[in-house]
């Protein structure tokens, strides 16, 4: 074992990914565990599917059990790990699966989440062009939003060649783990069975100025998003749909080629055979994104559709992902490539 981790938020959907994950890496010893109202618990009273951890004591999230270990994973609400985060030292890998440190931009920050920006980590998005490189020795990496991971990887190979216009629709239908375990009204058993139910709509998801923010430094032109997210009865698992005008001239064949180029040696990302469609079953419990793409002539627009388990690609993965980039050790280290099915 090379390296030890600890995971801050481990009663929590998030930091149980990450364990699943972690428990299959052969670099990896898994550390301290804390949570917050859960600490003194068992972990296996939070996390019963994780069997060779289920004896463990779930620690307060505190610097003195975080500080030791060479990976910390934050995996905790929104604004609770930039304080944790300012006191770890710069010697600790620090990988934050909420989204305080993802958006450059003060403002936006401020607008979609109310309170002061605590400023910006490197991307955990590898897929993204010129991000291993940033990556590469990072000690601190800012994990994507699920949403805004499914919506980037099905837009930017088109958006970099300049085959599409950057006025975009994004409609993300996505399972109900994505809200955490917290308990909210809209989430219970009754309301989410049998209903599909869309949320934050008309550009008000937080999840927007990251997707805009990912987007225009790939087309390096201001991009027009909108964006839909429609909570499904699954637990796991987003399916979202992306369109975008083409440009004049702009073929299928074009559009095939920039995503057949795009995604050629990426170990994650599949572009699936002509006239296969992705659907978030083929994705579960893998750090697998799945991409299809065609044009519709006669709306003049790129369709691109893209799964992935919000989970594992749109969180945990995404985290061991970078993780592995940041350590300098290979890539795909622990990291499933089959899924669960049925
Ligand atoms: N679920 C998903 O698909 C995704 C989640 N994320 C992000 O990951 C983070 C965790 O999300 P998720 O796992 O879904 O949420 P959960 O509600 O499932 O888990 C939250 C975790 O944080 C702990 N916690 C809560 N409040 C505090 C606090 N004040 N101090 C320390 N620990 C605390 C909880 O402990 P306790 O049990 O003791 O309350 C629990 O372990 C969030 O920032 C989320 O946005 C990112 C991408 C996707
Ligand atoms: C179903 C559901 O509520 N999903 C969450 C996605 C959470 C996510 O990706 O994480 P961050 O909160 O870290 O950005 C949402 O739309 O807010």
């Amino acid at each position: 074992m090379g390296y030890s981790a600890a995971i801050a938020g481990a009663s929590g959907y998030a930091g149980g990914e990450v364990l699943r994950l972690l428990l299959g890496h052969p670099e990896m010893e898994i550390g301290a565990l804390t949570a917050a109202k859960s600490a003194g618990d068992r972990l296996g009273a939070h996390q019963p599917h994780l069997l060779p951890l289920a004896d463990r004591v779930l620690a307060p999230t505190t610097l003195e059990e975080l500080r030791g270990h060479d990976v910390v994973y934050l995996a905790l609400p929104h604004g609770q790990s930039a304080d944790i985060a300012r006191q770890l030292g710069d010697d600790v890998l620090v990988v934050d699966c909420g989204a305080d440190f993802r958006l450059n931009d003060a403002a936006a920050w401020e607008r979609f989440y109310g309170t002061p920006h605590a400023g910006t980590w490197p991307y955990g998005l590898p897929e993204l062009p010129g991000q291993r490189e940033r990556l590469a020795g990072a000690r601190r990496v800012a994990v994507p939003g699920c949403h805004v991971t499914v919506a980037t990887l099905a837009l930017f190979p088109g958006l970099a060649e300049q085959l599409v216009e950057p006025d975009l629709t994004v409609v993300a239908v996505t399972g109900t783990s994505g809200a955490g375990k917290a308990p909210r009204p809209n989430l219970v058993g009754s309301e989410v069975m049998g209903a599909l139910t869309p949320y934050g709509v008309g550009g008000t998801h937080r999840h927007n100025p990251e997707i805009v923010q990912n987007l225009t430094a790939v087309t390096g032109e201001p991009v027009r998003l909108s964006f839909t997210p429609v909570l499904a009865p699954l637990p796991r698992g987003i399916l979202a749909t992306c369109t975008a005008p083409l440009r004049p001239g702009a073929t299928v064949d074009q559009v095939r080629a920039a995503y057949e180029t795009a995604y050629a040696d990426e170990p994650f990302v599949h572009l699936l055979p002509e006239g296969t469609w992705p659907s978030t079953a083929m994705t579960l419990g893998a750090n697998t994104a799945l991409v299809q793409v065609t044009v519709d002539p006669d709306a003049g627009r790129m369709v691109a559709v893209a799964a992935l388990d919000n989970l594992t690609k749109g969180t945990a993965g995404g985290a061991v992902q970078s993780t592995n980039l940041a350590l300098g050790l290979p890539e795909t280290t622990g990291l499933p490539l089959a899924a669960v099915a049925p």
